[in-house]
């Protein structure tokens, strides 16, 4: 059995980025860059003014306060370019150029107008309110690396630099199979004893929120010849196969059989993780093209929980993503665990900030079969394997769902 660490590294090692493709703008949030976006313009692209008010030259004030000046011209955005008469000052308004010969803007609440004339009382700093060309960013250079995710910031920066289509890596397309007998769809009614079916509903939302095309293929049964089948389909035009249930023991459990006999071949079944430790990891190949294979342990939080730590790294490395990790972030435990050393334990919770500190309050139900502990839990508690008790108020790592 191997650890955590390990599984991920070689999961995210076997990780080829899929091919690029070219999207408008306002499709292209949440999608991973597949370039560097050089700014071919600086930002801002011209001087203009932060303010409301009156452009001038500042030496233009000679002598004491007050100062008193004609108002010749105006500079609108988007308007023509005026040239500051002499002596004089010029009418702007916020984000407007600044006029050529003007250097300093003076808003208009610091300033007495009457008719054609302003009057000042004290004296503005040279340059003070104007906005200066390539002051945010200077031309030519790294706007956004290859490997972001495009973030509506993202997206408004490349808009504000003139981008109107992205080149991105092309969304995975994932399939999900869910065997069992005892599946059926949510509503639909079914013999004593079956369930409805719910990880695939949980893999497919997480899929699409990472930015894949994910479907449910239909239900497959307990049956070697029938999974065979439905996994050799699967694979066809699949980055990602995800297949839930059917890789423990049992005689039943026919998923990872079926697996090999479809063609995959498997890197490592078994992980040193809590829950969710019969996980299978594989791959097939078919010409150029290779589908990655997540064989997902049925319990609910088995599935959930495996597919989070994964699943969605997977899906960010598929799509050139540089940071494909979930970030980690420390917390303050409330509720203590005994346990047995061994594997690596991710502990639902909920977190919150007590006394300015993030707080994560363990749920008392940690069993693998608890389809409420992921509708409910903000975060997943990293307990080291070595460890064979979790004590209230220490720290340890947690990996916020909303970020995972
Ligand atoms: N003798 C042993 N038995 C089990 C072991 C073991 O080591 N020795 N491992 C246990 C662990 S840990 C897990 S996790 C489960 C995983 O087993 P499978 O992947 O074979 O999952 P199933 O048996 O098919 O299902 C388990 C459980 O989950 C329900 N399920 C399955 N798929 C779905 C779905 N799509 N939606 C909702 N619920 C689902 C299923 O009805 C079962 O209740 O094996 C332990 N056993
Ligand atoms: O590992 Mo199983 O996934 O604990 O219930």
């Amino acid at each position: 059995m191997i650890s955590f660490d390990e599984a991920l590294d070689r999961l995210l090692t076997s990780a080829t980025p899929l091919g690029a493709e070219r999207v408008p703008l306002d499709e292209a949030a949440g999608r991973i860059l597949a370039e560097d976006l050089l700014a071919h313009e600086a930002l801002p692209p011209f001087d203009h003014t932060a303010m409301d008010g009156y452009a001038l030259a500042l030496d233009t004030l000679v002598g004491d306060a007050p100062w008193s000046l004609p108002v010749r011209g105006e500079s609108a955005a988007g308007g023509p370019l005026p040239t500051l008469e002499p002596g004089a000052a010029c009418r702007i308004f916020t984000g407007a150029r600044l006029p050529e010969g003007a250097d300093t803007i003076v808003p208009q609440e610091d300033v007495e107008r009457t008719g054609d004339t302003i009057t000042l009382q004290t004296p503005p700093q040279r340059g003070t309110w104007i906005r200066r060309r390539g002051a945010d960013l200077a031309l030519g250079a790294i706007a956004l690396a290859r490997g972001a995710r495009l973030t509506p910031g993202k997206v408004a920066l490349a808009a504000a630099l003139d981008r109107p289509v992205l080149l991105v890596t092309r969304r995975p397309l994932v399939t999900i199979l869910c065997s069992g007998d005892e599946l059926r769809a949510p509503g639909i009614p079914g013999e004593p004893g079956s369930i409805p079916e719910s990880n695939g509903y949980f893999v497919a939302a997480a899929a699409r929120a990472a930015g894949a095309i994910a479907r449910i293929a239909p239900f497959v049964a307990d049956d070697p010849d029938h999974a065979r089948d439905a996994v050799r389909h699967a694979l066809r035009g699949a980055d990602l196969v995800v297949t839930i249930g059917g890789v423990s023991v049992g005689d039943r459990d026919v998923m990872r059989p079926a697996l090999e006999a479809a063609g995959v071949t498997l890197d490592f079944w078994r992980v040193a993780i809590k829950p969710g430790k019969p996980l299978c990891v594989g791959r097939a190949t078919q010409g150029d093209a290779t589908t990655h294979v997540l064989g997902l342990p049925g319990n609910p939080a088995s599935a959930s929980l495996t597919f989070t730590l994964f699943g969605l790294p997977l899906l960010r490395a598929l799509q050139g993503d540089l940071s494909p990790h979930a970030p980690r972030l420390s917390v303050r435990i409330r509720g203590s665990v005994r346990r047995q050393p061994g594997r690596t334990e991710f502990l639902r919770a909920r977190l919150d900030v007590t006394s300015g500190e993030l707080v994560a309050h363990l749920f008392p139900n940690q069993a693998s079969g608890a389809v409420t502990s992921f509708a409910e839990a903000d975060a997943l508690i990293l307990v080291p394997a070595d460890k064979d008790h979790v004590a209230d108020g220490e720290r340890l790592w947690a990996l916020r769902l909303s970020e995972a």
